[in-house]
């Protein structure tokens, strides 16, 4: 007998696939294997994270999964469907690039274009990739600096604001064709505590606001604890993943002693010797 579909409880209709599905990556740089047999799912508008240690693949992984690095083995699913494999003839560049037009990325080093003003910054992937127009692009670009704090500040230069705003505006050029996965390669890398912090919030409010899904590369403790609903620890040394959960529940329950220090590591240094 076939196995019956899985079903979500409520209304009796089968559970839609997850966002998001990583299967059983490898992934490799010539004969350097990175990581082998990854596998998780992100959910429909939760914040997942991906954490482990430096070097052991984060940004990598964020890198397979926005389609800039061919993975040596498996696959990521969007709603169920194949990135890597499921073209229909061609080399799928096409079927990538229209998965990944519902994609914002915020890249680690927050790159904008320094000899352009913050407006100008934001507007470029509009006048790219939409048919709207000059007054409909100013607009928009308004609308996307003021939710993320950023009302007024049109005709800066990245050089002229602190880099907690270089990083908002960042992020509001990550938004600008509206997508619904934000990647975000440590966003907070750089930043004080209190600018950290108050990302930390915008990223939770753009998520309850906008219902977008984010995946975040960090390894800063107090924005893991800060924002996520679910994580995947990538471990450099066994090179795979070695714990899938909410760091609320894997900093006392992992399995993997590595995983449990590695979450309780501020309170250790917080611990007088
Ligand atoms: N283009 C590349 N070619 C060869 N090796 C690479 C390349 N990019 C990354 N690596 C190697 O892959 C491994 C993982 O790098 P990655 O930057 O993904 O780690 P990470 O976990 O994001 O690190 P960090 O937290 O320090 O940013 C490292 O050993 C790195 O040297």
């Amino acid at each position: 007998m076939e196995p019956a579909p899985p079903r979500n409880g409520q209304n009796g209709q089968a559970a839609p696939p997850p966002r998001i599905a990583v299967r059983n990556l490898d992934m490799a740089f010539g004969g350097f294997v990175v990581q082998r047999d990854v596998s998780f799912t992100v959910r429909r508008g939760e914040i997942f994270v991906i954490m482990g240690d430096s070097g052991c693949g984060k940004s990598t992984m964020l890198k397979h999964m926005i389609g800039l690095i061919r993975p040596a083995r498996g696959d990521v699913l969007y709603d169920g469907e194949s990135f890597w494999g499921g073209s229909a003839g061609g080399d799928g560049t096409d079927h990538r690039m229209a998965i990944s037009r519902r994609f914002g990325v915020l890249f680690q080093s927050g790159a904008l274009w320094s000899s352009m003003t913050l407006a100008e910054n934001v507007a470029l992937p509009m006048t790219l990739y939409t048919d709207l127009d000059a007054r409909e692009v100013a607009e928009m670009v308004a609308l996307k600096l003021a939710l993320v704090g950023l009302r007024g500040f049109e005709e800066y230069y990245p050089s002229e604001i602190s880099g907690g705003m270089r990083k908002r505006a960042g992020l509001a050029r990550a938004m600008a064709l509206d997508p619904d996965i934000l990647f975000l390669d440590e966003p907070s890398a750089g930043l004080d505590p209190l600018s950290s912090r108050r990302l930390d919030d915008l990223i939770l409010e753009l998520r309850d606001n906008l219902g977008s899904t984010v995946v975040i590369v960090t390894h800063e403790l107090a924005s893991i604890f800060a924002i996520a609903d679910d994580a995947v620890f990538l471990d450099a040394e066994s090179r795979t993943a070695i714990a899938h959960g909410n760091p609320r529940d894997l900093i006392d329950h992992a399995e993997s002693p590595k995983v449990r220090e590695f979450l309780h590591r501020g309170e250790m240094a917080a611990t007088p010797v």
